[in-house]
């Protein structure tokens, strides 16, 4: 009877839509804590404060040419005598602040990147200048017209003063460090990478480093798994995989929850005898929020909540457990980093081949992605089985395919989702 009830269970589950799964998600991925880590640590962290401008940039009138720093008006007799000369009065370097102003008839030597001197509207570069000694005194020489302004940054060219430059959730890259840099910002104000424990189950699984036996397999989710972790912006922390044993991996399931910030376990979520992770998520030891969406692969994609925090049970085929990953807990780090862009990035594309797999399902299957006279081509993988593993490693894109009758067709346009934080 017992025996009949659960399989009545296990069998009639409520699929979700992925996008009614995602929003169900979402209250869960909150901006978590914050550290103040040195600048040169920060690539790829998330910013939790934003980033105002204390002065301009540049603060100071800049020198973009090496040269001589003159005014303007000196070089309008240019055209009416064939060279105009200026007393050369000073010399300054990058770093220095001449306190000799110019006036007319006078000029400084400067160099690029230099502090352009009080009383000068312009810069005239080098090669354009010659030079003379005349009782000891430097003259430099020219013979063209320079009007104000020329090769004189002003300052605020870049940034005016408390401008808002970098948001909280504003990824850190190169261009974000050089801002920083710029403004002084040597501690960062970074959120807390969220401590993801990942766990595999089966009874079948083996360390990558124990030799084959019959009927056993590597476990290769939880390293897959990791680095999805570690490309979503989390920290990630290796469980042992567990046995298909229920009460071991309840016990597993509670001490990661109360020590990470969230679990993510692969394997057990479909309806075999030994599929622990579907019975656990169905006990009264987590609220179980869904076990069943409406996508191939990963049908059996499972979540459930305890204490405020997810258990995310994703499938053990290595394909439904690398899509569960990227629909839902990607977006769920991405939260927890401030990113208002959680979700994969969605492009159309033209299918390159006809698909021909029929399903009540969206299938989002592997592919690849490819530019051709600047359209955009979807290349679905040639197997992309659930259970087939080594195709995820070539595709750089999910193409998005609704469910459908009969063949999509080569030539219909399709949504896409780009992986490996792709900028193709
Ligand atoms: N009667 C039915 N059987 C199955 C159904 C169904 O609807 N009715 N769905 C199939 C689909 S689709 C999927 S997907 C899988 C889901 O299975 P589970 O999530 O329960 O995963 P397991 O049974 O534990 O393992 C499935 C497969 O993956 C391999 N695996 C597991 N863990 C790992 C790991 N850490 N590294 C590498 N490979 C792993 C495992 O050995 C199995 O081969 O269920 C179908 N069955
Ligand atoms: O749930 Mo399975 O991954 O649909 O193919
Ligand atoms: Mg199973």
């Amino acid at each position: 009877m017992k025996q009949m009830k659960d399989d009545y269970d296990k069998f009639h589950r409520k699929p979700l839509q992925v996008r009614s799964a995602q929003e169900l998600l979402a209250p869960f991925g909150k901006p978590g804590l914050t550290e103040r880590i040195p600048l040169q640590d920060s690539h790829g962290r998330y910013l939790a404060v934003p980033v105002h401008a204390p002065h301009p940039f540049p603060r100071f009138r800049r020198s973009g040419m090496d040269g001589y720093a003159i005014r303007s008006s000196d070089t309008e007799a240019c055209g009416t005598e064939p060279v105009i000369w200026l007393n050369v009065i000073d010399e300054i370097p990058c770093g220095s602040v001449s306190d000799k102003p110019i006036s007319a008839g006078t000029a400084a030597r400067i160099m690029t990147g230099a502090q352009v001197p009080e009383g000068a509207d312009a810069v005239v570069m080098l090669e354009m200048t010659e030079l003379r000694e005349t009782d000891g005194q430097t003259q430099v020489g020219l013979k063209r017209r320079i009007e104000t302004g020329k090769n004189i940054t002003p300052i605020g060219f870049e940034v005016q003063e408390g401008e808002v430059l970098l948001r909280p959730g504003r990824q850190i890259q190169a261009g974000e460090i050089s801002v920083l840099a710029s403004f002084g910002v040597h501690q960062v104000t970074v959120y807390r990478k969220p401590r993801i424990a990942i766990f595999s189950t089966g009874s079948e699984l083996l360390t990558v480093d124990e030799p084959l036996q019959p009927g056993k397999i590597r476990n290769s989710n939880t390293y897959m798994l990791a680095s999805q972790v570690r490309a979503a912006g989390g920290e990630p922390f290796i469980l042992e995989a567990v046995m298909d044993d229920l009460s071991l991996a309840q016990s597993k399931v509670e001490e990661a929850m109360q020590e990470y910030d969230a679990v993510v376990t692969s394997g057990g979520v479909s309806v075999g005898d030994y599929d622990i992770m579907g019975d656990l998520v169905r006990s009264d030891h987590v609220d179980m929020l869904y076990n069943k969406i409406a996508m191939r692969p990963g049908s059996v994609t499972t979540a459930a909540v305890k204490d405020g925090k997810l258990l995310f049970a994703l499938s053990g085929n290595p394909g439904a457990c690398f899509v569960g990953f990227e629909l839902f807990v990607r977006p769920f780090i991405q939260r927890t980093l401030g990113s208002d862009k959680p979700y994969l990035t969605e492009w159309t594309a033209v299918l390159d081949q006809d698909y021909t797999k029929v399903n009540a399902f969206t299938r989002y299957v592997r592919g690849r992605v490819e530019v051709r006279d600047g359209m955009v081509y979807a290349i679905p993988a040639k197997v992309d089985e659930s259970s087939v593993m080594v195709t995820i490693k070539d595709s750089d894109c999910l193409i998005v395919i609704p469910p459908a009758k009969g063949v999509t067709p080569a030539g219909d346009k399709v949504k896409i989702l780009l992986l490996k934080g792709s900028t193709l």
